[in-house]
Parts: C-alpha cells; sequence; structure tokens
C-alpha cells in the first residue's frame, strides 16, 4: 500500500532580507544551546549581542543581495532528494519539508505543513553530518517543542560512504582543475564551538575529526591536510586551530590552500563571504602559492545518494522514536549512531580536553 512520506530537513536557518538580519540573530543568540545562561539573562544578552553585531552581519548579507541564500540551496536540496527518494521507493508519495532553525520557514511552521498534509510516516534529517548540542540537538528539540509528531530521526552521519566519497571527489576536482599544485595543502575548515561545549560532551568535534579522517583516506594524491574551524563569535575561548590561523601558516610554508568546507553542506554566508572574500584576500595578501576553493557539496549526485541512502535505511529501521530534547551527546536510542559504534564516551572527551 502507498504510503505518505515526509522527510523533514532541519538546517539553521539565514534572514531572507535586511530587516530580519536582527531578529534572526536575536532568535540564534535566545537559544539556550548556544548561550548558557538563564532566564532573563539569555534574552537580554541576545538582544544586546544582536543589537551590537546587527549592522556588521546585515553588511555582509547585503553582499548576497540582502539575506542568506541558504533557503534556496536548501529547496535545491529538498527538490533533488524528493526525484531520488521517488526513484528508490516508487508507489510511495514523498514530500520533503523545511524546517529551519532561527528563521522562516521556522520548525514550528514545518510541523503544522507536515500535519496539513497527512503523513503516515516521518522522517527527521538534519542537515548536519556531525552532530552537535548546538545544532542538531537544538532542531530536534524545537521539533518536540512545537508539538511534531514521533518520527525516525537521522542522528548524524559523519562517515557514510556516498558523503565522504562526494567530498573527496569534489577536493580533488578542485585540485586538478588548479592544475594539481604539488604543494598542495588541504585545509578542511568546519565551523567552530566553544571549547566549553566540548567540555560538557559535545561529539562535534571528534565528529569532525572523523568525516576528515575518511576522506583523507580516499585523497592518497594529497598528502597534507589540516583541520581546522572558523567563524568564531564572542568573548569564549573557541576550538581550534583556527581556520585564519591555518590560512596564515600554509601561505608562509609556501603552500597553494586547498579550502574545503567540511561541516557545511551548502552555500551560505560561511563559505561566500567568509571562505572566499576573507580568507581568499588573507592567503593572497600572506603571499601563498594558491587559494582554491572547494564547492559545498549542494545538491552534487554522491551527496543526494547519500541522504536518499540515509532516509531509506531509516525506514526501514525501528518507526515511532520520539525525539529526544536537550540530549547532551547523540541519543543511545539511534542504535547506529557512529558514536555508539565507536564507543565515543563525552566523560572522556571531558579528560582530554
Ligand atoms: C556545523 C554547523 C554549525 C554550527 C556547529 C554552528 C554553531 C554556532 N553558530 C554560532 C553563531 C552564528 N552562526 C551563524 C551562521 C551560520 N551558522 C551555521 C552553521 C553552524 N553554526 C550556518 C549554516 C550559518 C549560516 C546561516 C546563513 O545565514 O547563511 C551566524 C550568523 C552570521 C554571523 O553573524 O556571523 C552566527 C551569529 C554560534 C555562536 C555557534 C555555537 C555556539
Ligand atoms: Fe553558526
Ligand atoms: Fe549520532
Amino acid at each position: 500500500m502507498s504510503r505518505k512520506i515526509a522527510v523533514v530537513l532541519f538546517n539553521l536557518g539565514g534572514p531572507d532580507g535586511q530587516e530580519s538580519v536582527k531578529p534572526f540573530l536575536r532568535n540564534l543568540f535566545n537559544d539556550p544551546a548556544i548561550i548558557y545562561a538563564p532566564w532573563p539573562i539569555r534574552p537580554m544578552l541576545a538582544w544586546l549581542i544582536s543589537t551590537t553585531r546587527g549592522p556588521k552581519a546585515a553588511r555582509e548579507y547585503a553582499k548576497m543581495g540582502g539575506g542568506s541564500p541558504i533557503v534556496p540551496e536548501t529547496e535545491k536540496q529538498a527538490a533533488a532528494l524528493t526525484s531520488a527518494l521517488q526513484a528508490a521507493l516508487p508507489g510511495d508519495e514523498i514530500r520533503c519539508f523545511l524546517a529551519m532553525r532561527y528563521w522562516h520557514p521556522f520548525t514550528h511552521e514545518a510541523v503544522e505543513a507536515v500535519k496539513a498534509w497527512g503523513a503516515d510516516d516521518v522522517v527527521l534529517l538534519p542537515l548536519y553530518p556531525q552532530f552537535s548540542t548546538t545544532t542538531t540537538a537544538s532542531s530536534l528539540k524545537a521539533w518536540s517543542d512545537a508539538g511534531g509528531m514521533e518520527a525516525r530521526t537521522i542522528c548524524c552521519f559523519p562517515r557514510e560512504t556516498d558523503f565522504i566519497a562526494a567530498h573527496s571527489d569534489l577536493i580533488r576536482k578542485a585540485w586538478e582543475e588548479a592544475g594539481r599544485p604539488a604543494d598542495a595543502r588541504v585545509l578542511h575548515s568546519a565551523h567552530g564551538l566553544p571549547e566549553i561545549t566540548i567540555e560538557r560532551g559535545d561529539p562535534y568535534q571528534w565528529q569532525v575529526e572523523e568525516t576528515v579522517k575518511a576522506v583523507t583516506a580516499l585523497l592518497p594524491e594529497l598528502g597534507d591536510h589540516i583541520t581546522c574551524f572558523q567563524s568564531k563569535v564572542g568573548p569564549l575561548k573557541w576550538i581550534g586551530p583556527s581556520t585564519e590561523d591555518m590560512v596564515e601558516e600554509a601561505a608562509r610554508d609556501g603552500k597553494h590552500i586547498i579550502l574545503s568546507p567540511i561541516a557545511f553542506v551548502s552555500e551560505h554566508i560561511e563559505t561566500l563571504v567568509e571562505l572566499d572574500e576573507e580568507y581568499a584576500e588573507l592567503a593572497h595578501e600572506k603571499g601563498a602559492a594558491g587559494y582554491t576553493r572547494v564547492p559545498a557539496l549542494g545538491v552534487t549526485e554522491g551527496f543526494v545518494r547519500a541522504l536518499s541512502g540515509l532516509v531509506v535505511s531509516a525506514l526501514d529501521g525501528p518507526a515511532g522514536l520520539k525525539p529526544p530534547s536537550g540530549v547532551p551527546i547523540c541519543p543511545a536510542e539511534f542504535g547506529r549512531c557512529p558514536c555508539r559504534e565507536a564507543g565515543y564516551n563525552a566523560e572522556a572527551s571531558k579528560d582530554a580536553a
């Protein structure tokens, strides 16, 4: 019998115009997964940070036409995934819904849309390959808080085969198109996090390193790889090394920089402004032999295959898991989570920090 299957794509979201930059930032900094301060301090901080950061952020969004491309880019991924799933599950009716965390279409809007459609089965698919309390867990909690129905939930996929191959193919292609420079250094740049988030047991950094290990294993022709972290915000100490420092170091070492975004699956402000403008300029200024930016995964065939495979295997797995709220690490009930397979231990990560 034909099923109506809803696939919910979670992402961070972004302002859709200049006037929404400040309220978007305010929503972001008012998330207890991002700022660990109690009420009413957190909303006050959120107001303060969004007010002070707003003008600079607005100027950066202005460079991209006023707002963020994250929704249109995610819509393209939703369309490609729908086609792939229709081919994989003929006879079933598939619809993808966008659920953004800090701006429209908000997660609560997605809950209403999925309910109105009358789905028989729901798969929650965070577009974050590496689990973090600040991203995946925050989105799943928003789903629960909005009265989201029980669903099959994909926790994380830092080592998924097609995802890893898609990344390494893009890096190889970028290197080839740059003329196969012999002095290349690949900087795998992920969004950073405050150190305190990792100390509290967040597996994100560990999972980013797992992704990089798997990607580099497929690139024997490129021997020089570094994992680094970008987009630091605020006064806290963030995990490192920073992408900025690694760009400078690679330039000093006379390298041709191949910069690959490793935790962003589509183009948006952090890739189009930070990587394409700020770090490209820095590399040039510091005399790097070259600077080549690897595109984000977007709708590359391998990545869409990875997403479709994840959804199909979630549909084969146990139904009706209630998304957890406020989980410190990948939740145990998601039995296939690599954290569990590898025996990742939040306590051990605290010791190592
Ligand atoms: C892996 C993905 C991401 C993690 C982890 C993450 C953590 C995190 N982010 C901030 C603060 C900001 N992030 C901003 C933009 C932004 N962040 C991600 C992804 C992750 N964030 C994406 C995809 C985007 C782009 C959205 C877009 O509009 O295109 C911003 C806004 C831009 C800016 O002002 O710099 C902020 C602020 C924190 C504090 C944090 C972890 C604690
Ligand atoms: Fe961010
Ligand atoms: Fe997980």
